[in-house]
């Protein structure tokens, strides 16, 4: 099985969650502290989607990395490689995840003198009182939710990038640097577009039971969050995903392309 597509998934993912920081930042209004985390998850995600992109593609049209330019797979081809990373990366994404989830949805630790210390004091210990909690199980939570948002988005994604890329490059051709910041950047608004509903639903079952109420499911978390909060509930978050999207994924595109380009 080829490894370099993991490597470089790895690096890239890395470079681009520097660039999406400081919106991440943003979003949570300061909270999530530090990067080592983040990069230390986005980096193995990222390994595996490209890795397993890559490999279902090598499986379905028995063309490398390297030999796509010549012979591109159908956009069938490409749709099921992409949902098939997007379905491997969510259950490897999934824990890291939930721990994101709650650490943003703490309060500020030093916000007012006397208030309750929070409840989880950084990414390992959470992760330490989930399992001493819930065992193994309580770190997936919401990963159904999670799955059902990355399985067809990530198919999404990769169709994007794709078509884009061919739009400006002659046939056989590789890329230039631009094409492949723009498409990269636009696969990451599309997917995460499409993807925002079920974000919102995630977020709520990942933190369901502690601030959130309980839900009975995924099912009752959308219908009794649409009852309450209207239809736009949907899509809360839309502009600072799409605003995040485009950096961290462009630069993840370039750096991934660049790293396996200059690696032959
Ligand atoms: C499928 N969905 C849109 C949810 C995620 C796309 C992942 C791409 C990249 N790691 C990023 O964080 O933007």
């Amino acid at each position: 099985m080829p490894a370099e597509e993991f490597v470089a998934g790895w690096i890239s993912g890395a470079l681009g969650l520097v660039l999406g920081h400081p919106f991440d930042t943003v979003k949570l209004l300061g909270f999530f502290k530090g990067m080592s985390f983040p990069i230390a998850s986005i980096a193995v995600v990222n390994s595996v989607l490209f890795g397993v992109y890559s490999n279902a593609l090598l499986a379905l049209t028995a063309t490398s990395h390297q030999e796509r330019r010549a012979q591109p797979p159908s956009y069938t081809h490409v749709f099921i490689a992409g949902c098939t990373g997007g379905f491997l990366q969510a259950y490897c994404l999934a824990p890291f995840d939930l721990i994101k989830v709650r650490l943003q949805n703490q309060t500020e630790p030093r916000a007012k003198p006397g208030s309750p210390p929070p409840r989880y004091r950084g990414p390992v210990h959470c992760a330490a009182s989930i399992f001493q909690a819930e065992g193994p199980r309580g770190l997936f939570r919401g990963a159904w939710a999670l799955t059902l948002r990355d399985t067809p988005t990530l198919g999404i994604y990769f169709v994007t990038y794709e078509w884009l890329c061919r739009q400006f490059t002659p046939d056989g051709q590789t890329p230039s640097s631009g094409t492949v910041l723009v498409a990269g950047g636009f696969a990451g608004i599309t997917s995460w577009v499409a993807a925002t509903p079920l974000d919102v639903i995630k977020s709520r079952m990942q933190m369901a039971g502690l601030k959130q109420r309980a839900y009975g499911g995924l099912l009752d978390c959308m219908v009794s969050s649409a009852r309450q909060e209207g239809l736009g509930v949907f899509f809360r978050g839309l502009t600072i995903n799409s605003a995040r999207a485009f950096p961290v994924n462009a630069v993840t595109f370039l750096s991934y392309e660049h790293l396996l380009l200059s690696w032959g």
